[in-house]
């Protein structure tokens, strides 16, 4: 299949009075796995409506390849789009469901009956050909959903939350499915999600959008390691933030917490900012005061198996702070006074 990079500038796009996307770049290279994540309400949904033409049309320029889509009805944009719902035809077996877009596209049958038994054949139920849709599970309709969209060999793969409809395991396992399936056709694809584990696992960058302006582009690490700010933090992933500020005096810095406690930062960290970000597995609990503690009281406990969840108040602040499990060692009690060791060396000032 063709591969096409996509190059979103400066899009703009109302809704009424309402700005729904204020002002997006982008710019997704041939055959990556990309998502676009943020919460209910941020415009992902939307970018990708603007992308495969339905919605109104955007300000601003939208390139599949080298041409710009702005303006040119869906079907001629060669892209393939698999939604939350997988509306597939409820009186067409799973043959003619997949063979739809061809016959649409008047390709005789001869032809057609090959391309479809491989774009089956991919998703791995070319045994179920002859079945009506609703002789499926939920699982096997968004599979034939899926080969009903890449049968057409569009140049790009837009997916709306296409797995929101399954249950927990089975997103885990259509998850590995889709993401082994894309690196199979190295088709270029955009993967619509709320939820955080989902983009990390799949995706080889993302765009983290709030408000309809994105807040950052990276790697699922790189937006993990060093968020661009609190949104991103908090986003990805669980994030303890203590407010304060930066103190340098010669070539050793602190930051200094609102409540007055001193966390010595390592050289060469950021040396302004108001905020520092902990993850809960950079922090330590210890019995007794050492280097960079802070002091706090355990207020909740989760055993998570192979790890303890505590929650701690440490001077008016709850902090999440995961500690690892074996068996035989000991719990903090709720209650308990405990020191929380700070390992700044990965944390984040902003
Ligand atoms: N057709 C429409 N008319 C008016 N407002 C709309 C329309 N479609 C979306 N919106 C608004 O645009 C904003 C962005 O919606 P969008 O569906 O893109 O968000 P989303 O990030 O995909 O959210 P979700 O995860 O809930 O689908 C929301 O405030 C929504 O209410």
């Amino acid at each position: 299949m063709t591969k096409a990079g996509i190059k979103i500038e400066d899009v703009h796009l109302s809704f009424g009075e309402t700005e729904v996307l204020k002002g997006v770049n982008l710019d997704i290279k041939p055959g990556e796995f990309f998502a676009f994540l943020g919460p209910s309400g941020s415009g992902k949904s939307t970018l990708l409506r603007a992308i495969a033409g339905f919605g109104p049309d955007p300000r601003g320029r939208i390139l599949i390849g080298d041409r710009n889509v702005v303006g040119q009805s869906p079907w001629k944009r060669n892209v393939g789009m698999v939604f939350q719902s997988y509306a597939l035809w409820p009186h067409m077996s799973v043959r003619d469901n997949v063979g739809f877009g061809l016959k649409e596209r008047k390709l005789p049958n001869a032809q057609i009956r090959p391309k479809v038994d491989a774009a089956l054949d991919l998703v791995g139920l070319a045994h179920l050909a002859d079945r009506m849709p609703n002789q499926l599970s939920g699982g096997q309709q968004q599979r034939i959903a899926l080969a009903r969209t890449i049968v057409v060999e569009p140049e790009v793969l837009l997916l709306d939350e296409p797995l929101s409809n399954l249950d927990a395991s089975l997103r885990v396992q259509m998850r590995r499915e889709l993401l082994n399936l894309q690196r199979k056709l190295g088709l270029t694809t955009i993967f619509v999600t709320h939820d955080q584990e989902e983009a990390n696992t799949t995706s080889d960058r993302m765009a983290v959008l709030d408000g309809g302006v994105i807040q950052q582009i990276g790697t699922p690490q790189e937006l993990y390691d060093t968020p661009a700010n609190l949104f991103v933090a908090n986003f990805l992933g669980t994030a303890n933030i203590l407010k304060g500020r930066v103190e340098a005096d010669g070539t050793a810095a602190r930051f200094v917490t609102e409540t007055g406690d001193h966390l010595s930062l390592p050289a060469g960290m950021r040396s302004s900012g108001s905020n520092i970000v902990l993850r809960p597995q950079n922090i330590t609990l210890l019995r007794e005061e050492g280097p960079n503690t802070l002091t706090g009281t355990i207020s909740h406990k989760e055993f998570l198996g192979s790890q303890i969840r505590y929650l701690v108040n440490a001077g008016g602040t709850e902090m999440v702070v995961d500690q690892s499990h074996s068996a035989g060692l000991d719990w903090f009690e709720t209650g308990t006074q405990v020191f929380l060791q700070t390992n700044t060396s990965s944390a984040i000032v902003l």
